[in-house]
């Protein structure tokens, strides 16, 4: 069913007259949610990095990407689309999770989620650690049932429990897979790299379905084998992708918490994600931004181009289905 767009979208601020660095930052220079009123994108925040194993400072990385995302311009050439004139995209702010509270803080995130994929929208979330993959996966699924995920990581975050807390940043996807919210046919690790626990980490993440694509696959079978692998695996179902940012290399990534040598180019990634762009991309998230181990801003500048590409892919597919 197509249904037609309410009016024309308002795109970011005009950068050949209002200064780039000026003024408070949103993603992209987009308006704000309460700006625009209703939106078929919404861009937000999750600053709650509670659940980190290691190094802190996720909590920063929403704000970080916003401040990076100032550079992006309105017309993206690698998917021949203007993201932003083809569908409303705005920034929805922050929710506001419990930084002393983990259990509270998952339940404020999914009831954030279902309150903006209630009105219609995408989301398109920057973290935020990892945990806030498993509230955001359960309200995706309340609403298209159990999808398909892609997740790009250096680790496989599939793990049990850390001091036999459930919820952290390295198991929301055993979470997911446990209370069936991702449909088990279509699942794929993309980068994974590094030492594990042992190798039972291996079985049991493929007894829950996953399939591996690790980073060296990435570098010997270059990036549009890999498109295309994963365009089959996940086929017309609907897509999560879920983006840790350390599954880059941390030449292109070193704000982050638990970085991990020999990954993805910031280019790779990329290029992997327009492989993508006629896949049915319900929502994503990017998360693991740690601005105070970043330099020169090389890692919120890579996300908020990874972001930029996943607000593309939405908005051409909310576009194509007005008709
Ligand atoms: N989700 C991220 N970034 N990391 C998970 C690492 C879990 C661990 O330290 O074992
Ligand atoms: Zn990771
Ligand atoms: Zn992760």
């Amino acid at each position: 069913m197509s249904t037609p767009a309410p009016r024309e979208p308002r795109g970011p601020v005009d950068s050949s007259r209002i200064p780039r660095y000026a003024g408070p930052a949103t993603f992209a220079r987009l308006p704000r949610l309460d700006e625009v009123g209703t939106t078929d994108v919404a861009v937000v925040g999750v600053p709650f990095d509670t659940g980190v194993s290691y190094r802190p400072g996720a909590r920063f990385g929403g704000n970080a990407i916003r401040e990076a995302s100032r550079l992006l311009r309105p017309y993206n050439p690698a998917q021949d689309a203007s993201p932003f004139a083809l569908a409303q995209v705005a920034d929805a702010g922050d929710i506001a999770a419990n930084p002393f509270n983990i259990d509270e803080a998952v339940e404020t995130i999914e009831a954030a989620a279902d309150d903006l994929l209630g009105t219609g929208a995408r989301m398109m979330t920057l973290g935020g650690d990892h945990t806030i993959a498993l509230p955001l996966l359960r309200s995706v699924a309340k609403k298209h049932g159990p999808v398909a995920l892609l997740h790009f990581d250096a680790h496989l975050d599939t793990w049990d429990t850390y001091f036999g807390a459930e919820y952290t940043h390295g198991t929301p996807f055993r979470r997911a897979v446990e209370e069936g919210i991702l449909d088990t046919s279509a699942l794929s690790h993309v980068g994974t790299r590094g030492p594990l626990y042992g190798k039972k980490d291996l079985t049991d993440d493929e007894k829950m379905g996953f399939g591996i694509v690790t980073s060296a696959d990435v570098m010997r079978r270059g990036v549009d084998e890999i498109a295309d692998q994963l365009r089959q695996r996940v086929g017309d179902r609907p897509l999560y992708i879920s983006i840790d940012i350390d599954v880059l290399d941390p030449a292109h990534a070193p704000g982050t918490g638990t970085p991990e040598a020999g990954g993805l180019t910031s280019r790779e990634l990329l290029e992997i994600i327009r492989g993508l762009s006629s896949c049915n991309l319900v929502s994503a998230d990017l998360v693991e931004v740690a601005p105070a181990y970043d330099h020169a801003e090389i890692t919120s500048v890579a996300a908020s181009h990874a972001a930029y590409e996943l607000t593309t892919i939405m908005s051409r597919q909310i576009a194509a289905s007005r008709g």
